[in-house]
Protein backbone atom coordinates (compact mmCIF):
# COMPACT_ATOMS: atom_id res chain seq x y z
CA UNK A 1 0.00 0.00 0.00
CA UNK A 2 1.52 3.40 -0.93
CA UNK A 3 1.42 6.18 1.42
CA UNK A 4 -1.47 8.03 -0.28
CA UNK A 5 -3.52 4.90 -0.18
CA UNK A 6 -3.45 4.74 3.35
CA UNK A 7 -4.28 7.96 3.87
CA UNK A 8 -7.15 7.68 1.15
CA UNK A 9 -8.04 4.67 2.70
CA UNK A 10 -8.09 6.45 6.52
CA UNK A 11 -9.87 9.81 5.37
CA UNK A 12 -13.09 7.25 3.94
CA UNK A 13 -12.62 5.22 7.14
CA UNK A 14 -13.71 8.62 9.47
CA UNK A 15 -15.58 10.56 7.09
CA UNK A 16 -19.38 9.67 8.57
CA UNK A 17 -17.58 10.66 11.72
CA UNK A 18 -16.43 14.26 9.86
CA UNK A 19 -18.98 16.26 11.73
CA UNK A 20 -17.42 15.39 15.40
CA UNK A 21 -14.18 15.60 14.01
CA UNK A 22 -14.68 19.35 13.37
CA UNK A 23 -16.06 19.91 16.42
CA UNK A 24 -13.22 18.05 18.57
CA UNK A 25 -10.66 20.05 16.65
CA UNK A 26 -12.33 23.42 17.11
CA UNK A 27 -12.77 22.63 20.65
CA UNK A 28 -8.99 21.79 21.01
CA UNK A 29 -7.85 24.84 19.30
CA UNK A 30 -10.07 26.79 21.62
CA UNK A 31 -8.59 24.72 24.86
CA UNK A 32 -5.14 25.17 23.31
CA UNK A 33 -5.65 28.93 23.31
CA UNK A 34 -5.82 28.64 27.30
CA UNK A 35 -2.59 26.57 27.26
CA UNK A 36 -1.11 29.39 25.56
CA UNK A 37 -2.19 32.01 27.73
CA UNK A 38 -1.11 29.63 31.23
CA UNK A 39 2.32 30.43 30.78
CA UNK A 40 1.72 34.49 29.74
CA UNK A 41 -0.49 34.68 33.07
CA UNK A 42 2.19 32.65 34.58
CA UNK A 43 5.37 35.35 33.59
CA UNK A 44 2.72 38.41 34.38
CA UNK A 45 2.66 36.99 38.14
CA UNK A 46 5.98 36.29 38.55
CA UNK A 47 7.26 39.35 36.95
CA UNK A 48 4.73 41.98 38.35
CA UNK A 49 2.88 40.18 41.05
CA UNK A 50 6.12 37.97 42.93
CA UNK A 51 8.89 39.97 41.75
CA UNK A 52 7.12 43.96 42.20
CA UNK A 53 5.68 42.09 45.39
CA UNK A 54 2.13 43.43 44.14
CA UNK A 55 -0.29 41.02 46.34
CA UNK A 56 -3.11 42.19 45.08
CA UNK A 57 -1.95 41.94 41.18
CA UNK A 58 -0.71 38.16 42.69
CA UNK A 59 -4.25 37.02 43.06
CA UNK A 60 -5.84 38.32 40.17
CA UNK A 61 -3.33 36.58 37.80
CA UNK A 62 -3.62 33.56 40.31
CA UNK A 63 -7.87 33.45 39.91
CA UNK A 64 -6.92 34.27 36.05
CA UNK A 65 -4.77 30.74 35.99
CA UNK A 66 -7.88 29.01 37.98
CA UNK A 67 -10.41 30.42 35.24
CA UNK A 68 -8.90 29.52 32.14
CA UNK A 69 -8.46 25.92 33.71
CA UNK A 70 -12.31 25.73 34.28
CA UNK A 71 -12.75 26.60 31.03
CA UNK A 72 -10.54 24.30 29.76
CA UNK A 73 -12.29 21.38 31.72
CA UNK A 74 -15.80 22.54 30.79
CA UNK A 75 -14.31 22.67 27.06
CA UNK A 76 -12.82 19.02 27.84
CA UNK A 77 -16.10 17.50 28.55
CA UNK A 78 -17.49 18.55 25.30
CA UNK A 79 -14.54 17.32 23.58
CA UNK A 80 -14.68 13.95 25.34
CA UNK A 81 -18.42 13.71 24.14
CA UNK A 82 -17.90 13.72 20.58
CA UNK A 83 -14.87 12.00 20.76
CA UNK A 84 -16.87 9.05 22.51
CA UNK A 85 -19.07 8.70 19.88
CA UNK A 86 -16.42 8.03 17.18
CA UNK A 87 -13.83 6.28 19.46
CA UNK A 88 -17.41 3.69 19.88
CA UNK A 89 -18.57 3.61 16.45
CA UNK A 90 -15.24 2.81 14.50
CA UNK A 91 -14.73 -0.57 15.53
CA UNK A 92 -18.25 -1.15 15.79
CA UNK A 93 -18.29 -0.06 11.89
CA UNK A 94 -14.89 -2.14 11.31
CA UNK A 95 -16.98 -5.05 12.89
CA UNK A 96 -19.99 -5.09 11.12
CA UNK A 97 -18.23 -4.12 7.33
CA UNK A 98 -16.05 -7.57 8.07
CA UNK A 99 -18.84 -9.66 9.28
CA UNK A 100 -21.44 -8.84 6.36
CA UNK A 101 -18.06 -9.44 4.33
CA UNK A 102 -17.79 -13.11 5.92
CA UNK A 103 -20.99 -13.96 5.09
CA UNK A 104 -21.25 -13.00 1.26
CA UNK A 105 -17.16 -14.02 0.70
CA UNK A 106 -17.34 -17.15 -1.89
CA UNK A 107 -17.16 -20.49 -0.31
CA UNK A 108 -13.78 -21.13 -1.76
CA UNK A 109 -12.25 -18.80 0.39
CA UNK A 110 -12.60 -20.15 3.08
CA UNK A 111 -11.76 -24.13 1.59
CA UNK A 112 -7.94 -22.92 1.97
CA UNK A 113 -8.12 -20.82 5.10
CA UNK A 114 -7.74 -21.90 8.62
CA UNK A 115 -11.06 -20.38 10.17
CA UNK A 116 -8.87 -19.19 13.41
CA UNK A 117 -6.66 -17.34 11.29
CA UNK A 118 -9.27 -15.34 9.98
CA UNK A 119 -10.67 -14.33 13.08
CA UNK A 120 -7.88 -13.58 14.62
CA UNK A 121 -6.21 -11.85 11.80
CA UNK A 122 -9.53 -9.85 11.61
CA UNK A 123 -9.70 -9.05 15.58
CA UNK A 124 -5.72 -8.08 15.41
CA UNK A 125 -6.49 -5.61 12.24
CA UNK A 126 -9.83 -4.55 13.50
CA UNK A 127 -8.00 -3.47 17.05
CA UNK A 128 -4.99 -1.77 15.40
CA UNK A 129 -6.88 0.17 12.94
CA UNK A 130 -9.66 1.43 15.72
CA UNK A 131 -6.24 2.85 17.97
CA UNK A 132 -6.59 5.55 14.98
CA UNK A 133 -9.31 6.90 17.01
CA UNK A 134 -7.33 8.18 19.08
CA UNK A 135 -8.13 11.49 19.45
CA UNK A 136 -4.51 12.64 19.15
CA UNK A 137 -4.72 11.16 16.06
CA UNK A 138 -8.00 12.44 14.00
CA UNK A 139 -7.08 16.19 15.72
CA UNK A 140 -3.34 16.04 14.41
CA UNK A 141 -3.53 19.22 12.80
CA UNK A 142 -4.46 20.76 16.06
CA UNK A 143 -1.39 19.76 16.64
CA UNK A 144 0.65 21.30 13.91
CA UNK A 145 -1.18 24.55 14.96
CA UNK A 146 -0.32 24.13 18.55
CA UNK A 147 3.70 24.17 17.10
CA UNK A 148 3.29 26.93 14.57
CA UNK A 149 1.44 29.38 17.57
CA UNK A 150 3.87 28.07 20.22
CA UNK A 151 6.81 28.98 17.63
CA UNK A 152 5.14 32.84 17.17
CA UNK A 153 5.10 32.86 20.61
CA UNK A 154 8.52 32.14 21.45
CA UNK A 155 9.93 34.16 18.35
CA UNK A 156 8.30 37.29 20.58
CA UNK A 157 9.45 36.40 23.55
CA UNK A 158 13.17 35.82 22.56
CA UNK A 159 13.98 35.51 18.50
CA UNK A 160 17.66 33.57 19.88
CA UNK A 161 16.56 31.38 21.81
CA UNK A 162 13.71 29.96 19.73
CA UNK A 163 16.31 29.81 16.64
CA UNK A 164 18.11 27.02 19.28
CA UNK A 165 14.91 25.22 19.73
CA UNK A 166 14.14 24.96 16.03
CA UNK A 167 17.59 23.50 15.65
CA UNK A 168 16.73 20.33 16.97
CA UNK A 169 13.47 19.32 15.62
CA UNK A 170 15.00 18.45 12.38
CA UNK A 171 17.14 16.25 14.00
CA UNK A 172 13.87 14.66 16.28
CA UNK A 173 11.86 14.28 12.58
CA UNK A 174 14.73 12.29 10.84
CA UNK A 175 15.33 9.68 13.67
CA UNK A 176 11.60 9.26 13.78
CA UNK A 177 11.28 8.61 9.89
CA UNK A 178 14.25 6.13 10.31
CA UNK A 179 12.90 4.14 12.77
CA UNK A 180 9.18 4.20 11.31
CA UNK A 181 10.35 2.13 8.28
CA UNK A 182 12.18 -0.74 9.99
CA UNK A 183 8.78 -0.44 12.49
CA UNK A 184 6.46 -1.09 9.51
CA UNK A 185 8.66 -4.18 8.78
CA UNK A 186 8.84 -5.36 11.96
CA UNK A 187 4.69 -4.83 12.54
CA UNK A 188 4.53 -7.57 9.68
CA UNK A 189 6.93 -9.99 11.02
CA UNK A 190 4.74 -10.00 13.87
CA UNK A 191 1.33 -10.50 12.07
CA UNK A 192 2.65 -12.79 10.22
CA UNK A 193 4.03 -14.51 13.07
CA UNK A 194 0.34 -14.36 14.98
CA UNK A 195 -0.99 -15.75 12.25
CA UNK A 196 0.92 -18.69 12.38
CA UNK A 197 0.28 -19.16 15.86
CA UNK A 198 -3.45 -18.70 15.59
CA UNK A 199 -3.35 -21.58 12.94
CA UNK A 200 -0.97 -23.70 15.54
CA UNK A 201 -3.83 -23.06 17.79
CA UNK A 202 -6.61 -23.73 15.00
CA UNK A 203 -5.09 -26.84 14.26
CA UNK A 204 -4.39 -27.93 18.04
CA UNK A 205 -8.21 -27.53 18.73
CA UNK A 206 -9.59 -29.15 15.72
CA UNK A 207 -7.05 -31.98 15.33
CA UNK A 208 -6.99 -32.46 19.70
CA UNK A 209 -7.96 -36.60 18.90
CA UNK A 210 -5.44 -37.56 16.06
CA UNK A 211 -2.40 -35.14 18.34
CA UNK A 212 -3.11 -37.70 21.41
CA UNK A 213 -3.83 -40.75 19.70
CA UNK A 214 -0.54 -40.34 17.83
CA UNK A 215 1.42 -38.98 20.83
CA UNK A 216 2.48 -36.41 18.80
CA UNK A 217 2.39 -33.78 21.77
CA UNK A 218 6.26 -33.09 21.93
CA UNK A 219 6.55 -33.02 17.99
CA UNK A 220 3.28 -29.66 17.69
CA UNK A 221 5.13 -27.81 20.97
CA UNK A 222 8.22 -28.13 19.27
CA UNK A 223 6.36 -26.65 16.16
CA UNK A 224 5.04 -24.02 18.37
CA UNK A 225 8.16 -22.98 20.17
CA UNK A 226 10.44 -21.88 16.77
CA UNK A 227 7.32 -19.60 15.99
CA UNK A 228 7.33 -18.13 19.76
CA UNK A 229 11.20 -17.45 19.85
CA UNK A 230 10.45 -15.51 16.21
CA UNK A 231 7.67 -13.73 18.02
CA UNK A 232 9.81 -12.87 20.69
CA UNK A 233 13.03 -11.73 19.07
CA UNK A 234 10.66 -9.55 16.66
CA UNK A 235 8.82 -8.01 19.57
CA UNK A 236 12.21 -7.90 21.68
CA UNK A 237 13.48 -5.54 18.40
CA UNK A 238 9.95 -3.66 18.35
CA UNK A 239 10.42 -2.68 22.13
CA UNK A 240 14.42 -1.75 21.36
CA UNK A 241 13.38 0.65 18.52
CA UNK A 242 10.43 2.57 20.99
CA UNK A 243 13.53 2.40 23.83
CA UNK A 244 15.32 4.29 20.90
CA UNK A 245 12.67 6.69 20.20
CA UNK A 246 11.96 7.81 23.47
CA UNK A 247 15.56 8.44 24.59
CA UNK A 248 16.52 10.13 21.87
CA UNK A 249 13.41 12.30 22.52
CA UNK A 250 14.47 12.47 26.02
CA UNK A 251 18.43 13.17 24.71
CA UNK A 252 16.90 16.45 22.91
CA UNK A 253 14.52 17.74 25.32
CA UNK A 254 17.60 17.65 28.34
CA UNK A 255 19.61 19.14 25.84
CA UNK A 256 17.83 21.63 24.74
CA UNK A 257 16.76 22.55 28.02
CA UNK A 258 20.30 23.28 29.84
CA UNK A 259 20.82 24.98 26.97
CA UNK A 260 18.15 27.36 26.97
CA UNK A 261 18.76 27.85 31.00
CA UNK A 262 22.77 28.62 29.99
CA UNK A 263 21.98 30.68 26.71
CA UNK A 264 19.21 32.23 28.89
CA UNK A 265 21.06 32.94 32.16
CA UNK A 266 23.36 35.05 30.23
CA UNK A 267 20.62 36.54 28.58
CA UNK A 268 19.22 37.67 31.82
CA UNK A 269 22.13 39.50 32.44
CA UNK A 270 22.69 40.92 29.17
CA UNK A 271 19.06 42.09 30.04
CA UNK A 272 17.60 40.94 27.47
CA UNK A 273 15.27 38.88 28.53
CA UNK A 274 13.02 38.73 32.24
CA UNK A 275 13.24 35.94 34.61
CA UNK A 276 9.62 35.33 34.08
CA UNK A 277 10.56 35.73 29.89
CA UNK A 278 12.36 32.85 30.50
CA UNK A 279 9.86 30.76 32.93
CA UNK A 280 7.33 31.61 29.90
CA UNK A 281 9.80 30.79 27.15
CA UNK A 282 10.21 27.43 29.17
CA UNK A 283 6.48 26.84 29.09
CA UNK A 284 5.93 27.66 25.78
CA UNK A 285 8.61 25.70 24.71
CA UNK A 286 7.09 22.66 26.04
CA UNK A 287 3.67 23.43 24.40
CA UNK A 288 6.24 22.97 20.69
CA UNK A 289 7.57 20.24 22.31
CA UNK A 290 4.57 17.70 23.10
CA UNK A 291 2.93 18.26 19.49
CA UNK A 292 6.53 17.33 18.14
CA UNK A 293 6.22 14.22 20.23
CA UNK A 294 2.46 13.60 19.83
CA UNK A 295 3.23 13.92 15.95
CA UNK A 296 6.74 11.48 16.61
CA UNK A 297 4.22 8.97 18.51
CA UNK A 298 1.68 8.83 15.59
CA UNK A 299 4.20 7.79 13.15
CA UNK A 300 5.13 4.67 15.29
CA UNK A 301 1.04 4.27 15.09
CA UNK A 302 1.02 4.48 11.71
CA UNK A 303 3.54 1.62 11.52
CA UNK A 304 1.40 -0.28 13.16
CA UNK A 305 -1.75 0.86 11.13
CA UNK A 306 0.02 0.39 8.12
CA UNK A 307 0.02 -3.27 7.06
CA UNK A 308 -3.13 -3.69 9.01
CA UNK A 309 -5.25 -1.58 7.21
CA UNK A 310 -3.43 -3.89 4.40
CA UNK A 311 -4.24 -6.65 5.39
CA UNK A 312 -7.89 -5.56 6.44
CA UNK A 313 -8.38 -4.09 2.48
CA UNK A 314 -7.33 -7.01 1.33
CA UNK A 315 -9.82 -9.21 3.23
CA UNK A 316 -12.79 -6.67 2.09
CA UNK A 317 -11.30 -6.45 -1.10
CA UNK A 318 -11.60 -10.85 -1.42
CA UNK A 319 -14.29 -11.82 -3.87
CA UNK A 320 -17.38 -11.86 -2.42
CA UNK A 321 -20.90 -13.32 -3.82
CA UNK A 322 -22.65 -10.25 -5.50
CA UNK A 323 -25.23 -10.41 -8.08
CA UNK A 324 -24.40 -9.44 -11.73
CA UNK A 325 -25.94 -5.88 -12.12
CA UNK A 326 -29.11 -7.20 -14.60
CA UNK A 327 -29.46 -10.16 -12.12
CA UNK A 328 -33.36 -11.17 -12.02
CA UNK A 329 -34.94 -13.24 -9.17
CA UNK A 330 -36.05 -16.79 -9.85
CA UNK A 331 -39.28 -16.09 -8.41
CA UNK A 332 -41.51 -18.98 -6.59
CA UNK A 333 -43.97 -19.72 -10.02
CA UNK A 334 -41.24 -20.01 -11.95
CA UNK A 335 -41.26 -24.25 -12.89
CA UNK A 336 -38.06 -25.78 -13.52
CA UNK A 337 -38.05 -27.69 -16.78
CA UNK A 338 -34.97 -28.73 -17.00
CA UNK A 339 -31.25 -28.45 -15.54
CA UNK A 340 -28.67 -28.60 -18.20
CA UNK A 341 -24.69 -28.69 -18.19
CA UNK A 342 -23.15 -27.80 -20.93
CA UNK A 343 -19.50 -28.54 -21.77
CA UNK A 344 -18.85 -27.80 -18.01
CA UNK A 345 -15.48 -27.68 -16.69
CA UNK A 346 -13.92 -26.58 -13.19
CA UNK A 347 -10.65 -26.31 -12.16
CA UNK A 348 -9.31 -26.15 -8.66
CA UNK A 349 -5.77 -24.38 -8.37
CA UNK A 350 -5.39 -24.88 -12.20
CA UNK A 351 -6.22 -29.07 -11.50
CA UNK A 352 -9.33 -29.78 -13.62
CA UNK A 353 -11.94 -31.69 -11.31
CA UNK A 354 -14.52 -31.53 -14.06
CA UNK A 355 -13.82 -31.84 -17.55
CA UNK A 356 -16.14 -31.19 -20.59
CA UNK A 357 -19.48 -32.29 -18.50
CA UNK A 358 -22.65 -32.67 -19.92
CA UNK A 359 -26.21 -33.77 -18.94
CA UNK A 360 -29.64 -33.01 -18.41
CA UNK A 361 -32.16 -33.23 -15.49
CA UNK A 362 -35.62 -33.22 -16.60
CA UNK A 363 -38.77 -32.01 -14.65
CA UNK A 364 -40.05 -34.72 -12.26
CA UNK A 365 -36.96 -36.63 -12.46
CA UNK A 366 -35.03 -39.04 -9.90
CA UNK A 367 -31.37 -38.93 -10.45
CA UNK A 368 -28.44 -40.11 -9.01
CA UNK A 369 -24.43 -38.81 -9.61
CA UNK A 370 -22.28 -41.39 -8.90
CA UNK A 371 -18.32 -42.47 -9.14
CA UNK A 372 -15.39 -43.14 -7.14
CA UNK A 373 -13.82 -41.11 -4.53
CA UNK A 374 -12.34 -38.03 -6.48
CA UNK A 375 -14.61 -38.60 -9.59
CA UNK A 376 -16.08 -35.05 -9.28
CA UNK A 377 -19.49 -35.65 -7.54
CA UNK A 378 -19.16 -33.26 -4.75
CA UNK A 379 -17.71 -30.69 -7.72
CA UNK A 380 -21.33 -31.15 -9.36
CA UNK A 381 -22.83 -30.09 -5.94
CA UNK A 382 -20.48 -27.23 -5.74
CA UNK A 383 -21.22 -25.75 -9.14
CA UNK A 384 -25.11 -26.51 -8.97
CA UNK A 385 -25.16 -24.80 -5.63
CA UNK A 386 -23.17 -22.00 -6.99
CA UNK A 387 -20.37 -22.19 -4.25
CA UNK A 388 -17.95 -21.84 -7.22
CA UNK A 389 -18.26 -21.53 -11.04
CA UNK A 390 -17.23 -23.01 -14.03
CA UNK A 391 -14.38 -22.44 -15.28
CA UNK A 392 -15.83 -23.21 -18.76
CA UNK A 393 -19.37 -23.62 -19.84
CA UNK A 394 -22.73 -23.26 -18.62
CA UNK A 395 -25.47 -24.41 -16.36
CA UNK A 396 -28.45 -23.69 -17.32
CA UNK A 397 -31.61 -24.01 -15.84
CA UNK A 398 -34.87 -23.80 -18.43
CA UNK A 399 -32.00 -22.52 -21.14
CA UNK A 400 -31.15 -19.61 -19.16
CA UNK A 401 -27.53 -19.25 -17.31
CA UNK A 402 -27.85 -19.86 -13.57
CA UNK A 403 -25.82 -17.25 -12.70
CA UNK A 404 -28.49 -14.39 -14.54
CA UNK A 405 -30.36 -15.57 -11.28
CA UNK A 406 -29.71 -13.39 -7.71
CA UNK A 407 -27.99 -15.70 -5.63
CA UNK A 408 -30.85 -15.80 -2.54
CA UNK A 409 -33.69 -16.26 -4.90
CA UNK A 410 -31.70 -19.08 -6.98
CA UNK A 411 -30.42 -20.83 -3.86
CA UNK A 412 -33.79 -20.42 -2.65
CA UNK A 413 -35.31 -23.34 -4.58
CA UNK A 414 -33.07 -25.83 -3.56
CA UNK A 415 -33.13 -28.67 -0.18
CA UNK A 416 -29.42 -29.38 0.36
CA UNK A 417 -28.06 -32.22 2.41
CA UNK A 418 -24.20 -31.96 2.00
CA UNK A 419 -21.53 -34.03 3.01
CA UNK A 420 -20.77 -32.34 5.69
CA UNK A 421 -23.35 -30.67 7.67
CA UNK A 422 -23.01 -28.14 10.44
CA UNK A 423 -25.16 -28.17 13.58
CA UNK A 424 -25.33 -24.99 15.53
CA UNK A 425 -24.77 -25.02 19.36
CA UNK A 426 -28.51 -24.84 19.87
CA UNK A 427 -31.39 -26.97 20.78
CA UNK A 428 -32.50 -29.66 18.25
CA UNK A 429 -35.82 -27.46 17.15
CA UNK A 430 -33.52 -24.52 16.19
CA UNK A 431 -30.95 -26.52 14.27
CA UNK A 432 -34.24 -27.99 12.64
CA UNK A 433 -36.32 -24.83 12.40
CA UNK A 434 -33.10 -22.49 11.14
CA UNK A 435 -35.34 -19.82 9.47
CA UNK A 436 -37.72 -19.56 12.18
CA UNK A 437 -40.38 -20.33 9.35
CA UNK A 438 -41.79 -23.19 11.31
CA UNK A 439 -44.40 -24.88 13.87
CA UNK A 440 -43.47 -27.50 16.59
CA UNK A 441 -45.34 -30.05 14.09
CA UNK A 442 -43.79 -29.04 11.05
CA UNK A 443 -40.36 -29.84 12.60
CA UNK A 444 -41.52 -33.06 14.16
CA UNK A 445 -43.05 -33.94 10.47
CA UNK A 446 -39.43 -33.35 8.96
CA UNK A 447 -38.16 -35.39 11.95
CA UNK A 448 -40.02 -38.52 11.04
CA UNK A 449 -39.27 -38.27 7.81
CA UNK A 450 -35.86 -38.31 8.19
CA UNK A 451 -35.51 -40.75 10.80
CA UNK A 452 -34.67 -38.84 13.83
CA UNK A 453 -38.15 -38.32 15.35
CA UNK A 454 -37.58 -41.59 17.83
CA UNK A 455 -34.17 -40.81 19.16
CA UNK A 456 -35.02 -36.99 20.02
CA UNK A 457 -37.79 -38.71 22.30
CA UNK A 458 -35.50 -40.43 24.20
CA UNK A 459 -33.32 -37.25 24.39
CA UNK A 460 -33.36 -35.41 28.36
CA UNK A 461 -34.78 -32.44 26.54
CA UNK A 462 -36.30 -34.15 23.36
CA UNK A 463 -36.77 -30.92 21.02
CA UNK A 464 -35.48 -28.70 23.66
CA UNK A 465 -31.90 -30.69 23.62
CA UNK A 466 -28.52 -28.41 23.21
CA UNK A 467 -26.64 -30.68 20.54
CA UNK A 468 -23.53 -29.06 21.52
CA UNK A 469 -20.60 -27.13 18.71
CA UNK A 470 -21.27 -28.75 15.49
CA UNK A 471 -23.38 -31.73 17.30
CA UNK A 472 -20.86 -32.66 19.66
CA UNK A 473 -22.90 -34.27 22.01
CA UNK A 474 -24.87 -36.67 19.06
CA UNK A 475 -23.69 -39.53 17.17
CA UNK A 476 -22.16 -39.41 13.85
CA UNK A 477 -25.66 -41.10 12.59
CA UNK A 478 -28.06 -38.74 14.98
CA UNK A 479 -25.98 -35.68 13.29
CA UNK A 480 -26.84 -36.71 9.77
CA UNK A 481 -30.75 -37.63 10.86
CA UNK A 482 -30.73 -33.77 12.63
CA UNK A 483 -29.19 -32.55 9.41
CA UNK A 484 -31.78 -34.37 6.95
CA UNK A 485 -34.74 -32.95 8.73
CA UNK A 486 -33.38 -29.55 8.02
CA UNK A 487 -32.92 -30.42 4.89
CA UNK A 488 -36.67 -31.80 4.53
CA UNK A 489 -37.84 -29.03 6.51
CA UNK A 490 -37.07 -26.03 3.81
CA UNK A 491 -40.30 -24.76 2.79
CA UNK A 492 -41.08 -23.81 -0.95
CA UNK A 493 -38.09 -25.27 -2.28
CA UNK A 494 -38.03 -27.54 -6.13
CA UNK A 495 -34.87 -29.43 -6.09
CA UNK A 496 -33.76 -32.10 -3.34
CA UNK A 497 -30.14 -32.36 -3.33
CA UNK A 498 -28.66 -35.11 -1.44
CA UNK A 499 -24.80 -35.60 -0.92
CA UNK A 500 -24.24 -39.03 0.59
CA UNK A 501 -27.26 -38.17 2.56
CA UNK A 502 -27.39 -41.26 4.88
CA UNK A 503 -23.91 -42.42 4.81
CA UNK A 504 -23.84 -42.98 8.70
CA UNK A 505 -27.43 -44.12 9.14
CA UNK A 506 -28.38 -47.67 10.09
CA UNK A 507 -28.91 -50.09 7.77
CA UNK A 508 -32.85 -50.23 8.75
CA UNK A 509 -33.04 -46.43 9.10
CA UNK A 510 -31.44 -46.14 5.75
CA UNK A 511 -34.22 -48.65 4.20
CA UNK A 512 -37.06 -46.33 5.54
CA UNK A 513 -36.08 -43.09 4.38
CA UNK A 514 -34.84 -44.48 0.68
CA UNK A 515 -38.57 -46.33 0.49
CA UNK A 516 -39.80 -43.03 1.39
CA UNK A 517 -37.98 -40.88 -0.96
CA UNK A 518 -38.95 -43.07 -3.46
CA UNK A 519 -42.53 -42.78 -3.04
CA UNK A 520 -42.80 -38.61 -2.68
CA UNK A 521 -43.67 -36.05 -5.58
CA UNK A 522 -43.10 -33.49 -3.15
CA UNK A 523 -39.79 -32.05 -5.27
CA UNK A 524 -39.96 -31.12 -9.10
CA UNK A 525 -36.55 -32.96 -9.48
CA UNK A 526 -34.09 -34.93 -7.20
CA UNK A 527 -30.51 -35.59 -7.26
CA UNK A 528 -28.95 -38.03 -5.14
CA UNK A 529 -25.31 -38.69 -4.84
CA UNK A 530 -25.02 -42.24 -3.82
CA UNK A 531 -23.79 -46.05 -4.11
CA UNK A 532 -26.57 -48.09 -2.59
CA UNK A 533 -27.78 -50.32 -5.81
CA UNK A 534 -31.16 -51.17 -4.09
CA UNK A 535 -31.93 -47.12 -4.67
CA UNK A 536 -29.81 -47.23 -8.04
CA UNK A 537 -31.86 -49.55 -9.53
CA UNK A 538 -34.84 -47.69 -9.13
CA UNK A 539 -34.19 -44.16 -9.95
CA UNK A 540 -34.85 -42.71 -13.15
CA UNK A 541 -31.56 -42.15 -14.23
CA UNK A 542 -27.33 -42.21 -13.09
CA UNK A 543 -25.25 -40.12 -14.18
CA UNK A 544 -21.87 -42.22 -14.12
CA UNK A 545 -18.60 -40.24 -13.86
CA UNK A 546 -15.04 -40.81 -13.93
CA UNK A 547 -11.41 -38.99 -13.36
CA UNK A 548 -14.10 -35.44 -13.85
CA UNK A 549 -16.10 -36.95 -17.11
CA UNK A 550 -19.51 -38.16 -17.64
CA UNK A 551 -18.54 -41.92 -18.93
CA UNK A 552 -22.23 -43.35 -18.96
CA UNK A 553 -25.78 -41.86 -18.46
CA UNK A 554 -28.87 -43.99 -18.46
CA UNK A 555 -30.87 -46.12 -16.50
CA UNK A 556 -29.21 -48.58 -14.10
CA UNK A 557 -29.86 -51.87 -16.09
CA UNK A 558 -28.74 -49.86 -18.99
CA UNK A 559 -25.49 -48.83 -17.68
CA UNK A 560 -25.19 -52.32 -15.72
CA UNK A 561 -24.95 -53.97 -19.62
CA UNK A 562 -22.93 -51.10 -21.18
CA UNK A 563 -20.35 -50.29 -18.47
CA UNK A 564 -17.49 -52.72 -17.02
CA UNK A 565 -16.88 -51.08 -14.74
CA UNK A 566 -20.01 -49.59 -13.17
CA UNK A 567 -20.84 -53.80 -12.81
CA UNK A 568 -17.60 -53.81 -10.58
CA UNK A 569 -18.70 -51.35 -8.74
CA UNK A 570 -22.18 -52.14 -8.18
CA UNK A 571 -20.69 -56.02 -7.47
CA UNK A 572 -18.34 -54.51 -4.74
CA UNK A 573 -20.98 -52.32 -3.16
CA UNK A 574 -23.81 -55.19 -3.01
CA UNK A 575 -21.16 -57.26 -1.64
CA UNK A 576 -20.38 -54.43 1.60
CA UNK A 577 -24.46 -53.76 1.31
CA UNK A 578 -24.83 -57.57 2.25
CA UNK A 579 -22.82 -57.47 4.77
CA UNK A 580 -24.41 -54.45 6.69
CA UNK A 581 -27.84 -56.14 6.11
CA UNK A 582 -26.01 -59.22 8.01
CA UNK A 583 -25.17 -57.16 11.09
CA UNK A 584 -27.70 -54.60 11.11
CA UNK A 585 -29.95 -58.55 11.69
N1 LIG B 1 -11.43 -27.12 -2.72
C1 LIG B 1 -10.66 -27.88 -3.50
N2 LIG B 1 -9.45 -27.44 -3.87
C2 LIG B 1 -8.64 -28.18 -4.66
N3 LIG B 1 -8.98 -29.39 -5.17
C3 LIG B 1 -10.19 -29.89 -4.83
C4 LIG B 1 -11.09 -29.18 -3.98
N4 LIG B 1 -12.21 -29.93 -3.82
C5 LIG B 1 -12.01 -31.05 -4.54
N5 LIG B 1 -10.82 -31.04 -5.16
C6 LIG B 1 -10.28 -32.05 -6.05
O1 LIG B 1 -11.23 -32.23 -7.10
C7 LIG B 1 -11.38 -33.59 -7.42
C8 LIG B 1 -12.87 -34.00 -7.33
O2 LIG B 1 -13.25 -33.90 -5.98
P1 LIG B 1 -14.76 -34.13 -5.51
O3 LIG B 1 -14.84 -33.77 -4.09
O4 LIG B 1 -15.68 -33.46 -6.45
O5 LIG B 1 -14.89 -35.71 -5.70
P2 LIG B 1 -16.02 -36.69 -5.19
O6 LIG B 1 -16.40 -37.52 -6.38
O7 LIG B 1 -17.11 -35.95 -4.54
O8 LIG B 1 -15.21 -37.54 -4.15
P3 LIG B 1 -15.73 -38.34 -2.84
O9 LIG B 1 -16.50 -39.52 -3.31
O10 LIG B 1 -14.46 -38.74 -2.20
O11 LIG B 1 -16.53 -37.40 -2.02
C9 LIG B 1 -10.49 -34.37 -6.47
O12 LIG B 1 -9.31 -34.69 -7.17
C10 LIG B 1 -10.16 -33.39 -5.36
O13 LIG B 1 -8.85 -33.57 -4.89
Amino acid sequence: MKHNDLWISIRELFHPYRKNIWIISIVMLITSGGSFLTPWLTKQLIDIGIIKMDFSLAMQYVGLIFLVFLIQQIFGVVQFHYYKEVSVRVPYDLNNRACKHVLSIRTKFFKDRNFSVVMSELFQDIANISSLTDTQFLTSFVNLFKIFAGMAALFYINWKLTLVMIATIPIKMLISSLLYKKQVEIYKIIMRLQSHFSAWLGDAISGIVEIKVWGIIGNRITKLKVNLEESKNAKSKLMFYGYVDNLSSSFMTIMFTCALYLYGAWLIQKNEISIGGLVAFISYSSLVFEPISIISYLITQLSSVKPAFERFLRFIGTDAEIDKPDAVELSDSTPINEIKFENVSLAYDHEKALDQVNFTIQQGEKVAIIGLNGSGKSSIVNLLLRFYEPTEGSIKINDNDIREYTFESYRSVWSLMAQDNYLFNDTVANNINISDELTMKGISESCKKSGAYSFIQELPDKMDTRVGYNGAKLSGGQKQKIALARTLARNNTKILLLDEATSSYDYYSEQIFNEELLLSSRYTMTIIITHRSELLKRLDKIIYLHGGKVVGIGNFDELYTSQESFRDMITATQKEEKQNAIYAF
